[in-house]
């Protein structure tokens, strides 16, 4: 057999690639894996995992000054930049090094550089063709270009990881996930932080009331956010004083910064993959697939994750569901699987964290009678006892059938708090379950109770 004919060639080695690719070659297939990067994807290297090392120290700072004079005292905790920077690595550099030699290891073959459709059933990547029977395309997104003049003055989410400095003076383009992420951490680094967002609200996906709790707690340690704010220009030299220019109805503004940040969305990778020539149909949301996570043109292509048009959030626990579904899908004659998303939970990993699953307030008032169950909890004893002071909840609740249709959680432990939510509404518990459900005490799960 030549080595350049497979059973399958996976594009890609984020989340949902990595999974098809050991999934498969332990059925005893042929693979292929190619990469244009570092062997590990966006969540290990660029994503979710250094983010996490990143918003820890942030959240940390954040505790110790909250309880200072009453659990701790507070000696002037901070970031040291540097230090993060390190310790980030120890996550990161690890993949890099290991993650290609684990595809080897398994008899996996592996090849550098941006692979692009040659045909069909074929892949040119580094000079060569390689072809199969099944092409699994699992290759993320990137930010969106800033078409705005200076827009390549900002840097990107990757850069920010690679900062061994951070000035004093940062703004943030768009006012989703990465920016205020990433702006909590730059005001707990002593940073003078603006976050500049198009719509009427950052964080789109979170509950409103929570959200403006969030802002107002984040205002006052250094992150200012202006909405309706539609960025124009950015004005200077990288690295100096640079200006963003930014229009609210009406009237221009600048605001001055040493940093730029490009947190206005992120596209599917598309661009240089010859999707064509593969007879691969696409759109600006992605590879368009159907049910099956398979190309709606192309029979031998599937596609999940950031690159595929599943019309669900852009996430990792996404991309795993469908990287599962697809393997039992990949070889069959006739696809049956289809991902079983449940209620998707989310999580920004801001300080404190908010998180969110089911319908928003509005969804949910307009076709349900709802018991909508919402407090301030910052006074509450779990909250007090860590020394913080920004928490709240709202809980949606169907009042005929006693069913949870959407929680909305603000404060400490938020981010693990929702799973209780997710687990409930994925099989149909009611407020009644829940609440007559032991947990431990006194934690936050605890509190879980008070609110269905
Ligand atoms: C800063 C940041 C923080 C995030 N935080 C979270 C979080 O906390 N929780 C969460 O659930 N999600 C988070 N996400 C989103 C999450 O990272 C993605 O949803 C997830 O990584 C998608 O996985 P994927 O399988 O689509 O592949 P990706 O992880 O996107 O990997 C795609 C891979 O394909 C490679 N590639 C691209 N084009 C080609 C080509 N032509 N040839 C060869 N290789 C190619 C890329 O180099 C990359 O390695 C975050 C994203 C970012 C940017
Ligand atoms: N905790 C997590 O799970 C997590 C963390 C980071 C990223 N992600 C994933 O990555 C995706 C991309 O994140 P993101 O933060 O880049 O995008 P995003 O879509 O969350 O937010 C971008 C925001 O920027 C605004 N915007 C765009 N252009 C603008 C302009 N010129 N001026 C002002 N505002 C502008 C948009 O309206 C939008 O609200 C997310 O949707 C999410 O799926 C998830």
């Amino acid at each position: 057999m030549s080595d350049s004919v497979f059973d399958l060639i996976v594009i890609g080695t984020g989340p949902s690639a990595s999974t098809i690719a050991h999934k498969c070659r332990s059925g005893g297939k042929r693979v292929a894996v190619v990469e244009e990067r570092g062997f590990g994807g966006v969540c290990a290297l660029r994503g979710c995992n250094p983010k996490k090392v990143y918003t820890n120290a942030a959240d940390l700072v954040d505790r110790v000054r909250g309880a200072a004079g009453r659990l701790v005292d507070d000696n002037g905790v901070t970031i040291d930049w540097e230090q993060l920077l390190a310790f980030k690595r120890e996550f990161t550099q690890p993949v890099l090094e290991k993650s290609e030699a684990s595809y080897r290891d398994k008899g996996i073959a592996t090849f550098h550089g941006s692979a692009s459709f040659a045909g069909p059933r074929s892949i040119a990547v580094d000079g060569q063709i390689l072809e199969a029977e099944r092409i699994f395309v699992g290759v993320g997104a990137h930010p969106r270009p800033l078409e705005i003049p200076g827009g390549k003055r900002a840097i990107l989410s990757d850069e920010f990881f690679e900062l061994s400095r951070l000035p004093r003076r940062v703004v943030f383009i768009g006012g989703g996930y990465i920016s205020m992420e990433f702006a909590c951490v730059a005001a707990r680094s002593g940073a003078e932080v603006t976050v500049l967002q198009r719509p009427s609200q950052v964080l789109p996906p979170f509950d409103p009331d929570l959200v403006d709790q969030l802002v107002e707690y984040s205002r006052e340690r250094g992150v200012k956010v202006v909405t309706g704010a539609n960025v124009t220009a950015i004005d200077g030299v990288g690295g100096q004083e640079m200006n963003v220019m930014y229009e609210t109805t009406g009237a221009v503004h600048s605001a001055a910064a040493e940093l730029v940040v490009h947190g206005a969305g992120r596209i599917p990778n598309l661009d240089d993959l010859g999707l064509d020539a593969g007879e691969v149909a696409f759109g600006e949301h992605g590879i368009q697939v159907d049910p099956f996570m398979r190309s709606v043109s192309n029979p031998a292509v599937f596609a999940a994750g950031d690159c595929a048009d599943s019309g669900k959030p852009p996430l990792t626990p996404t991309a795993n569901e469908e990287a599962r579904i697809i393997v039992k899908n990949l070889f069959v004659d006739e696809p049956t699987q289809r991902p079983d998303y449940g209620v998707i939970p989310q999580v920004a990993f801001t300080v404190p964290a908010i998180a969110a699953i089911g319908m928003s307030q509005a969804e949910a008032e307009a076709a349900h009678d709802v018991d909508v169950r919402s407090d301030d909890t910052s006074t509450w004893g779990s909250v007090r006892k860590t020394g913080q002071r920004c928490a709240g909840y709202k809980v949606l609740i169907d009042k005929q059938s006693d069913r949870i249709l959407g929680a909305h959680l603000l404060g400490p432990a938020a981010e693990e708090t929702i799973n209780l939510f997710a687990l409930a509404m994925k099989h149909n518990l009611t407020a009644t379950d829940m609440k007559s459900t032991l947990f431990t005490f006194p934690t936050f799960a605890s509190d879980v109770r008070r609110m269905v």
